[in-house]
């Protein structure tokens, strides 16, 4: 039994661009976003995936990456499920401030601690561990029994919502898993065993 879980975070944001805190702000793609999302797709066409069911944000950037990739895929047919549950982290009142007036206002560390702690959240909005705390639940409801069951699943959702996943699937403490940076548009690619431990793991760069 394959036990397929793909990961794959949006493609560039037009705030991703502008460099502004973005969170549940429901921007779209950029030209260069959709070409990430479309070479995504190709990547996993050449691995020779297919996929049973998709899962995504309620957010478009990662709705959309889902459907350029399933177009280059072939399997627009597929079907989807989009829960707010795997949206990105709230950033509360950071949202549409741009990350370098942020860090001139209250400096770098401050900046680093809001943006790369696990556990202090920024004013009015999420930490990871809050981010993690719904999108986990979600996660071992919903998708982790397919997967474990033999269905082949992609997730298109957010830099610190896929953080949560990984640091779930790979056992990472919270101190570790936000050093890991996440690629706009590059899949990540879980084979589990039996009990949900990663049995492979591999991402498409480049
Ligand atoms: O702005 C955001 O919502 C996120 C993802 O782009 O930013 P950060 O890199 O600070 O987690």
């Amino acid at each position: 039994m394959e036990r397929l879980l793909v990961l794959v975070r949006h493609g560039q944001s037009e705030w991703n661009l502008k460099n502004l805190f973005t969170g549940w702000k429901d921007v779209d793609l950029t030209d260069k976003g959709v070409a990430e999302a479309i070479s995504a797709g190709k990547k996993l066409k050449d691995e020779g995936l297919r996929f049973d069911a998709c899962y995504t944000s309620a957010l478009k950037r990662a709705q959309r990456t889902l459907d350029l990739m399933l177009a280059e895929l072939g399997q627009n047919d597929l079907p989807i499920t989009r829960d707010q549950a795997l949206n990105e982290r709230d950033y509360g009142d950071l949202v549409g401030l741009n990350k370098d007036d942020a860090r001139e206002k209250w400096g770098d560390e401050q900046v680093h601690v809001w943006r790369r702690s696990y556990d202090v959240p920024p004013p009015g909005g999420e930490s990871l561990k809050d981010t993690a705390a719904r999108v986990l639940p979600y996660f071992k409801e919903h998708i982790l029994p397919r997967v474990l069951g033999g269905e082949r699943i992609l997730v298109s959702a957010h830099g610190n919502s896929l953080r949560a996943l990984i640091m779930d699937l790979e056992k990472m403490s919270g101190e570790e898993i936000v050093k890991r940076e996440l690629g706009t548009g590059v899949p990540m690619i879980y084979r589990l065993n039996e009990d949900a431990s990663v049995a492979e793991y591999r991402d498409l760069k480049g």
